[in-house]
């Protein structure tokens, strides 16, 4: 495609030499002037185009931000956008506006419907995308779905990444997460310095549809050991052991993890706050589940699992943390009775 990498836009003037250094070996290009190996001399502004500013967009394109990148952003309630701007921010009134913008737009939607929507309504992704543009979708949503945002970005002239993420809320605003890409190789590689920007490892796992699955098998394993802490939490304390004391046992033992030892505190407390949304947990074990039919792999475990979700937002839980599938799992086991 012929496209530089993504830079950082930090004044060249204000950098100086030993900060560049710095960022260099970390992996980040300063930009190149017009007339570096050509004409001219003035900076070229690289703007980086940010779709859905949720849980995770929000915290990901502030960082973004903080590392000197330039961010025009666009979110559905267009309200959102008000606390990025404050934090330097321009907005973009489509999702359009934005790629005609930028040569680069990263989107974090919800689900697959919402990620078809941003590229394929009116005022969506695919009216300005083309040559030398990218397209990065790091939603969480089924291979088919990244597959035909691949085609029609193709079709156009552009190339398409998938890049959804491991790591929640706290690991967004962190640039600790992990990320899962697949899809154009050269366009993976020129984002992998706001890719060091916004995760701790980057992955690059080949066709399109790779990363859609890891992250799929990755979060049906979550969540069915959400599951299966819940249950514990409830069999310790229904046979009069301390929940508490589990947690502290779990924490100093072979499946010691970051997720228990967060959430499990929480859970005690009947604490849900929303880090990662209930029913985006079910929508993940929902298409984890379709990617087991269509390879005939079993997963009793994960369907049991995805039963308790779906009970939790039947319960209209959805929008709580996806811990808050402890309250069904509590309420399956009976309020107080043996
Ligand atoms: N939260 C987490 O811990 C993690 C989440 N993920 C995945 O990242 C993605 C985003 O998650 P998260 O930020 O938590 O979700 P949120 O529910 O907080 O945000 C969802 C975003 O999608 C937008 N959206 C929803 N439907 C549409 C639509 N039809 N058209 C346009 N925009 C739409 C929302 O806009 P509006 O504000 O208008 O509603 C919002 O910007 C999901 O795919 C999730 O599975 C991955 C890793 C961790
Ligand atoms: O998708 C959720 C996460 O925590 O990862």
């Amino acid at each position: 495609m012929g496209r530089t990498q993504l830079h950082k836009c930090i004044p060249a003037v204000a950098a100086s030499r030993t900060q560049r250094r710095g960022e260099e070996r970390r992996g980040i290009s300063f930009r190149k002037k017009r007339g570096e190996g050509g004409a001219g001399g003035e900076e070229v502004e690289m703007e980086v185009g940010f779709l859905g500013l949720g849980i995770m967009g929000k915290a990901m394109a502030t960082n973004l931000l903080r590392h000197g990148y330039r961010v025009t952003v666009w979110n559905r309630t267009i309200a959102k956008c008000q606390e990025l701007v404050a934090l330097g921010a321009t907005v973009g009134e489509t999702p359009a506006a934005v790629v005609a913008k930028c040569r680069y737009t990263i989107a974090m939607l919800s689900d697959p419907s919402a990620a078809l929507s941003v590229v394929f309504d009116k005022d969506g992704v695919l009216e300005q995308i083309g040559d030398g543009k990218g397209y990065i979708d790091m939603s969480t949503v089924d291979a088919a779905t990244s597959s035909k945002i691949s085609e029609a970005v193709k079709q156009k002239g552009g190339a398409f990444v998938e890049a959804p993420v491991s790591g929640s809320k706290k690991p967004a605003e962190d640039g600790q997460l992990v990320i899962l890409a697949a899809g154009d190789k050269t366009l993976y590689d020129e984002m992998v310095p706001a890719f060091d920007v916004l995760g701790k490892k980057s992955f690059f796992l080949g066709e399109i549809g790779n990363g859609a699955k890891m992250k799929l098998v990755v979060n049906m394993i979550m969540g069915s050991m959400m599951n299966s802490l819940s249950e514990g939490l409830c069999l310790a304390d229904k046979s009069g052991l301390s929940p508490q004391t589990l947690l502290d046992v779990l924490d100093l033992g072979a499946i010691a993890n970051p997720m228990f030892k967060l959430k499990g505190p929480a859970m005690l407390q009947g604490s849900y706050s929303p880090a990662f949304p209930l029913k985006h947990q079910q929508k993940d074990m929902r298409l984890a589940l379709a990617l087991g039919d269509e390879n005939a792999v079993s997963m009793p475990v994960s369907a049991a699992a995805n039963e308790a979700f779906k009970k939790a937002r039947s319960l209209g839980l959805g929008d709580l943390d996806f811990s808050a599938v402890y309250e069904v799992v509590k309420g399956a086991g009976g309020s107080g009775q043996a």
